[in-house]
């Protein structure tokens, strides 16, 4: 696109989801010029996560209609608004929907990646001056969401949800920096900062739990159990860095539960178990499958709108410990260059979990893949219009 859209609307391609659990309609929108503080990203590819699914369903209580979805994206600055100094026309970025101000209460803390900045604008589907980029060719305005909306051509984000990245490292694999595998490995390095021989059991191993059986694996840990209820992810489980997978349909005996199964494979529970499924049934058996006065339990999964977890107060008066991890604990403009670099030099396997690819205005049926056991991720690209 030549300079000479600097300042004024595009027309292009998006992915609108107008309602709950219908198909989105790929069709042309208008995308305003960023405004102060905002940047303007040509989106060159995006990848469909869970939580587009989920969102998408209708189960998610900040879920807006009608919103261009779609937050695992990365692409190349078109143009910035006034004010915005850490990223340039030209710069290759990733979009993130975990901000990062260096400036809130949050990130000034040292005790978490959340931040303030415009979270609360973000789950209002809206930029901070409350106002939308993105209209139909109706004149109607279509929200935004999670401070992304990769799901369009061209989408504008907050200078604070944005982060450059080193332009050698492709940018297909890069998209997936931007939710997934960053979600998983930080999950395991970074909030639970699994140790040498601990034991761990990841409940759910689509993209983000396989990211934190590889984080696992990264730091030493003897003793990596999948679980999930599809053996197609059998082999991927072991591929990432699993030493033993277990379908809890398939595998168990007679009478028996995965918390009794995974105690007695641990001699008494593990030390960190994730829950990856958004099932809050399974959070709870990832919590029981902890060990006595040690074991913790990491909540990744998103459970749907009025789910409530539960448990004895006795598992946690006895030691155990129930955590979450949004992002996996990674702050996105301060930390994403490091995992950059990983991948580049081999310590991070990103790549692995493209196991399909598709041009984006075959959007819907990258949803369909989601539901098939052998895909991780479809990758979709953003074709020369
Ligand atoms: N906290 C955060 O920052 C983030 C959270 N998420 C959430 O993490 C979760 C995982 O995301 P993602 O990897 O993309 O999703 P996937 O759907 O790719 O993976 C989930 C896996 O869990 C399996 N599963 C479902 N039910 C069970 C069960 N009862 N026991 C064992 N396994 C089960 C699924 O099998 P099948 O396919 O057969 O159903 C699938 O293999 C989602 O809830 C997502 O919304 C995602 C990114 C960031
Ligand atoms: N909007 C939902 C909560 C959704 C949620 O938990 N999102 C995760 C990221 S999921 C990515 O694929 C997250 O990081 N949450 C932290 C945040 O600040 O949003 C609801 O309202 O329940
Ligand atoms: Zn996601
Ligand atoms: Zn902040």
């Amino acid at each position: 696109m030549p300079a000479s859209t600097v300042g004024k609307p595009i027309q292009c391609i998006a992915a609108v989801a107008y309602d709950a659990k219908k198909p989105l309609s790929v069709e042309e929108i208008t995308v305003d010029p960023p405004k102060a503080h905002e940047v303007r990203i040509k989106v060159e590819y995006t990848a469909v996560c869970h939580t587009d699914a989920y969102t998408l369903s209708g189960s998610d209580p900040e879920g807006l209609f009608p919103c261009i979805l779609g937050h695992e994206g990365a692409g190349i600055v078109e143009s910035v608004g006034d004010d915005v100094t850490t990223v340039k026309p030209g710069d290759h970025v990733i979009a993130l929907y975990t901000a990062e101000c260096g400036k809130c209460k949050f990130c000034t803390s040292g005790k978490t990646n959340l931040c303030s900045a415009v979270r609360a604008t973000q789950g209002r589907g809206i930029m901070p001056d409350e106002t939308t980029r993105f209209h139909n060719d109706k004149g109607e305005d279509i929200f935004h969401f999670m401070g992304c909306s990769t799901f369009s051509e061209y989408t504008v984000v907050a200078d604070v949800s944005v982060v450059a990245i080193d332009p050698k490292a492709p940018l297909d694999a890069a998209s997936l920096l931007g939710c997934g595998v960053t979600t998983g490995y930080g999950a395991a390095v970074k909030t639970a900062n699994v140790q040498k021989n601990d034991t761990v059991a990841v409940f759910g191993c689509g993209t983000v739990g396989l990211s934190v059986i590889q984080g696992a694996k990264a730091r030493g840990a003897s003793k990596i159990i999948g679980v999930d209820i599809n053996n197609k992810k059998k082999q991927y489980c072991f591929d990432f860095g699993a030493t033993d997978f277990i379908n809890p349909k398939e595998d168990l005996a007679k009478g028996q539960t995965i918390v009794e199964k995974l105690i007695e494979m641990t001699d008494g529970g593990l030390d960190f178990t994730f829950d990856c499924t958004g099932n809050t049934k399974i959070m709870r058996d990832a919590l029981e499958a902890c060990h006595k006065g040690w074991g913790q339990s990491i909540i990744i999964g998103v459970a749907a709108a009025g789910e409530e977890i539960s448990t004895r107060p006795f598992q946690l008066v006895t030691g155990r410990v129930w955590k979450g991890s949004a992002f996996g604990g990674i702050k996105g403009r301060s930390e994403m260059g490091g995992l950059i670099k990983d991948y580049q030099n081999g310590a991070l396997k990103v790549e692995e979990f493209i196991t399909h690819r598709r041009p984006f205005k075959e959007i819907n049926q990258a949803f369909e893949d989601l539901h098939h056991g052998d895909c991780l991720r479809t990758v979709l690209k953003f074709d020369k219009q």
